[in-house]
């Protein structure tokens, strides 16, 4: 067997076999002990005390390796972009695809050295169903906690989520020294967009903008819409020097957008301020030396960055 080879067997779930799951005996007719019976009943309720994802698995595993040795678990769901990996990884796994009414609940994976024997799996899909209604919760609520935070024209992160995330970010920077920068940015002579080519053709230039400005950075860094055609980069980590690059290259990647409408190719420019963290100033200095860049960036012509003094 190869190692960190994955193994195993895929298997669709759905809640329409849960009540089969339930009434089907053990392919080897094993009586369920009253202990796992009782498992059965304790995870029920376990699972009803959260509706956090990571807290719901845990709880989970704790209860699967009750019954199966298993090293680690890892779940994925596309939809809302979650990732969690749980204990140890292993060569060798075994799939479930979880489904509710024809939606993905997302996809689970069991692993551990060694096989898993079809007793196991058996035992492994008993479970199962006691997790599907509670994770199908906390994905619920995980999308309207998301919603909340996003901005529903570009999905671009909303005013509130940025206050709370520079928030954070500052804190950290004046407690440990790391860097931190902001690019303040404003599309240029947006106005002239809608009026000549509509409100709707504006609104999909502010998400074709952003769809740009996300794919010319890292997974790490956020962008917030923070006012009509307004937005916020924050740079994490990110010194002044490195700042600026990317600042230029953000006006340039938007600069060399092909956006087509009805009526033709629309040019389109943004202007942005680059502002880095200096301790100890405040979250409001901070935006505040961004925004006055931003503004001497409109000043001198449009299409450029300007560093904060
Ligand atoms: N399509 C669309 N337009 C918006 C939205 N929010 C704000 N706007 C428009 O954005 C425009 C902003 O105009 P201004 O503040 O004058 O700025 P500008 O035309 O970009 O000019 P400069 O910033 O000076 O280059 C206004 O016409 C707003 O109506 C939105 O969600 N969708």
């Amino acid at each position: 067997m190869q190692p960190h080879q994955p193994t195993g067997n895929i298997i669709e779930f759905d809640t329409s076999r849960m009540s089969s799951l339930e009434q089907v005996p053990s392919p080897f007719h094993v009586p369920r002990p009253a202990s796992v019976a009782e498992l059965h009943r304790q995870l029920g309720q376990q699972l009803q005390t959260s509706l956090e994802a990571d807290r719901l698995l845990g709880i989970f595993l704790t209860a699967v390796r009750a019954l199966v040795p298993v090293s680690g678990l890892s779940y994925r769901h596309g939809p809302t972009d979650l990732r969690l990996e749980l204990g140890e990884a292993a060569p060798h796994r075994t799939r479930y695809h979880l489904n509710h009414l024809g939606e993905s609940i997302g996809e689970l994976v069991f692993q551990r050295s060694t096989r898993f024997d079809d007793f196991e799996l058996h035992q492994l899909e008993a479970l199962l169903p006691c997790l599907l209604f509670p994770l199908r919760n906390a994905l619920l609520y995980r999308a309207a906690l998301l919603d909340a935070l996003r901005d529903p024209l570009t999905g671009a992160g909303n005013r509130v989520a940025m206050q709370q995330t520079l928030t954070r970010e500052v804190e950290l920077a004046r407690r440990h020294g790391q860097p931190l920068s902001v690019l303040m940015l404003d599309m240029d002579h947006f106005k002239s967009i809608n009026d000549r080519f509509g409100h709707p053709c504006g609104d999909e230039v502010l998400k074709a903008v952003t769809t740009r400005l996300k794919s010319q950075l890292r997974n790490v860094d956020m962008v917030f819409r923070y006012g009509g055609e307004e937005f916020l980069v924050l740079l994490s980590n990110t010194p002044e020097k490195s700042a600026a690059l990317v600042g230029q290259r953000l006006c340039q990647a938007v600069n060399s957008m092909e956006f087509c409408s009805h009526d033709g190719h629309l040019p389109l420019t943004v202007s942005m301020g680059c502002a880095s963290y200096r301790v100890p100033e405040t979250l409001d200095a901070l935006l505040a030396r961004a925004d006055s860049a931003l503004y001497q960036a409109k000043r001198n012509g449009r299409n450029q960055m300007r560093l904060a003094v």
